[in-house]
């Protein structure tokens, strides 16, 4: 994680603290995991003999790769299939096509068996801290279980473990034999990442893990996962609905649109100077908190939905809400180039780079698919 604290309008709680600076991840180096063509589509079948009619298209060929040491961020709208890339990386999701490595071991298919070292080292933490904890359990056995269905005994045995990883967490370790409806939501998600931890991952994937707090507990919760990063040289996969909660977490971020990535950047560059219109949409909506930095700046609202993933949009699937689209956006898909180092867009027409297809003929539609407003 970049070593910034995420600023909230609300003051929280307990003072947001400036973690110390982290590792560079190195992008050189050999990639803890390493997606190629990853897709996943849900069949949709029809009739008592569930004849397929059709497929939801929610992963549609991504290839990433993500470094010891990082936090990749994964931003984009509602449906565009972040959460089925999560699962799909943790291997809780069977792929439909592609390949998954983790560690240079190809992980694509394994069975139960051989997944089960795995599951140690790549862990989940999910969006809601209310439904991912069983209300029936202690937070003893919850934070516990992971050493159970490993097998694993720790030295110490469990109970004196689970109380060092609430405290870890910044929990109180007698609390041990309380339920999860005795915690606030920033607690439970504290709990959700004790039980991540538990048997020492090496990455995990933390789906929109604030998106169900408080503002002010948010900024709590990530500085959390920051500091846990530092201690324990984690590597964090961190998806969210929009810019702003990985803005100050991410060294780089992936902009996924229906099933694609469509921008992979570093982290400043991707603020500084989007490429993709689709990433510049969204970075004109992230609220500027201190008045003091806010100026006169461009807002573009998207008109219309995100399609169907049943049946998206040919060529670029971004082409019917794009106010730059022209003909070739509609017949040719844009490969994910490398258009500046470190830096990839798929866009015949990225912004702050080189037009790939100049002079291409501006569709009809394009005057209509959304609103360019200057705000103050
Ligand atoms: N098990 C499933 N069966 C059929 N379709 C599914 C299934 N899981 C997800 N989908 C569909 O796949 C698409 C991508 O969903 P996904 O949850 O991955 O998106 P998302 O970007 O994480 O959205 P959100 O932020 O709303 O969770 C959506 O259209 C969704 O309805």
């Amino acid at each position: 994680m970049k070593g910034e604290a995420v600023k909230s309008d609300a003051v929280p709680a307990d003072p947001v603290k400036v973690p110390a600076q982290s590792t560079p991840a190195r992008e050189d180096g050999a990639p803890l995991l390493r997606v190629q063509g990853l897709v996943k589509h849900f069949p949709i079948t029809k009739g008592v003999l569930k004849r397929q009619v059709g497929a939801v298209q929610a992963v549609d060929g991504l290839d990433f790769d993500v470094f010891p040491g990082e936090t990749l961020g994964v931003v984009g709208e509602s449906g565009c299939g972040k959460s089925t890339m999560g699962r799909l990386i943790t291997r809780l999701l069977e792929p439909t096509a592609g390949r998954i490595e983790f560690e240079g071991v190809d992980i694509t298919h394994l069975g139960t068996s051989k997944m089960r070292p795995l599951r140690r080292d790549v862990q989940m933490i999910f969006q809601d801290p209310y439904s991912s904890l069983n209300p029936r359990h202690t937070v003893g056995a919850i934070v516990g279980a992971p050493f159970k269905l490993q097998g694993i005994n720790p030295s110490g045995g469990i109970k004196n473990e689970v109380q060092r990883l609430l405290e870890t967490v910044g929990l109180n370790p007698e609390h041990y034999n309380r339920y999860p409806h005795e915690f606030s939501g920033g607690q439970r998600q504290r709990i959700g990442i004790a039980r991540a931890l538990a048997l020492k991952p090496k990455m995990i994937v933390a789906d929109e893990p604030v998106s169900a707090l408080d503002v002010s507990i948010q900024a709590q919760v990530v500085n959390l996962l920051d500091d846990l990063q530092q201690e324990f040289g984690l590597t964090y996969v961190i998806i969210a609905h929009d810019l702003s909660v990985v803005r100050h977490v991410s060294d780089r971020i992936a902009v996924m649109y229906l099933g694609k990535i469509v921008e992979l950047s570093d982290r400043k560059s991707l603020y500084e100077a989007p490429m993709h219109p689709y990433t510049k949409a969204l970075l004109s909506a992230v609220p500027v908190p201190d008045p003091r930095r806010r100026q006169e700046r461009e807002r573009i609202f998207l008109k219309g939905d995100v399609p169907s993933p049943i049946s998206p949009p040919t060529g670029c699937r971004f082409h019917t809400r794009c106010w730059k689209a022209t003909e070739v956006c509609k017949t040719q898909e844009p490969p994910l180039l490398e258009l500046k180092p470190g830096r990839r867009v798929a866009c015949h027409h990225p912004e702050n780079a080189e037009d790939q297809v100049p002079e291409d003929a501006v569709l009809a539609s394009a005057a209509d698919a959304a609103e360019i407003k200057t705000i103050d």
